[in-house]
């Protein structure tokens, strides 16, 4: 049996995951459990973001592991803010697969904040609630997030989640086109 941890119980994340992976196997099985990321709640930069991302996905493949070993994934999923030179701020996540000792990261699409709104960041405050407070909408970090709101629901975050996923799992839909470019890192590294 394939076993998919994913290294949050946020819905908002879980379920692009079982989309994706219930594509590729209908008999997946996609959990979400609550693992440490090891950086702060609003990570921010790239380099942050991709550390939790992968915490988080190495955390959850051990769990997978521990379960049962013979299909076991592990998930990292991990929303960020990065600063432009010309003081803009870009919302963006990154996305990190961990499996049989392998690991691959992407960075998703991103979306330019809106100034209000990032001030209030740099300020210390979590994107999820400056984005509930200054809209009236309740944990939208669970729901369409802030993409889907302001797209005006064209996109919303799980659909950057599907896609940053579909394209993390590339190298290991093709471990023979890739060979060892893949990404290998031992646990121990991280
Ligand atoms: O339960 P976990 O997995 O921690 O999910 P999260 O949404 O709280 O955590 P993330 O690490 O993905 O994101 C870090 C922060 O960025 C914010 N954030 C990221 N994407 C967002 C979105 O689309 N809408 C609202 N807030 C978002 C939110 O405040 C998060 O606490």
């Amino acid at each position: 049996m394939r076993l998919v941890i994913v290294g949050s119980q946020n819905p908002a994340k879980v379920r692009p995951v079982q989309d994706v992976f219930g594509q590729l196997q209908p008999q997946a099985v996609v959990v979400g459990r609550d693992v440490p990321s090891g950086v702060p709640d609003q990570p921010l930069g790239e380099e942050e973001t991709r550390w939790g991302a992968v915490n988080r996905a190495w955390a959850a493949l051990k769990l997978a592991e521990a379960e049962q070993s013979a299909d076991a994934w592990g998930i990292g999923l991990e929303g960020g803010v990065r600063l432009n030179a010309d003081g803009n701020g870009w919302l963006f996540g990154m996305v990190a697969v961990a499996h049989s000792g392998k690991l691959e990261t992407v960075r998703t699409a991103e979306m330019r904040l809106p100034p209000p709104v990032l001030a209030r960041v740099q300020g210390g405050e979590e994107l999820g609630s400056v984005m509930d407070d200054l809209l009236g909408t309740v944990d939208v970090k669970r729901g369409v997030g802030s993409v889907g709101v302001l797209t005006g629901g064209l996109a919303d975050r799980a659909d950057v989640w599907r896609m940053g996923l579909a394209l993390a799992l590339a190298p290991f839909l093709n471990a023979e086109l890739y060979g060892s470019e893949q990404q290998t890192r031992p646990l121990s590294m991280l």
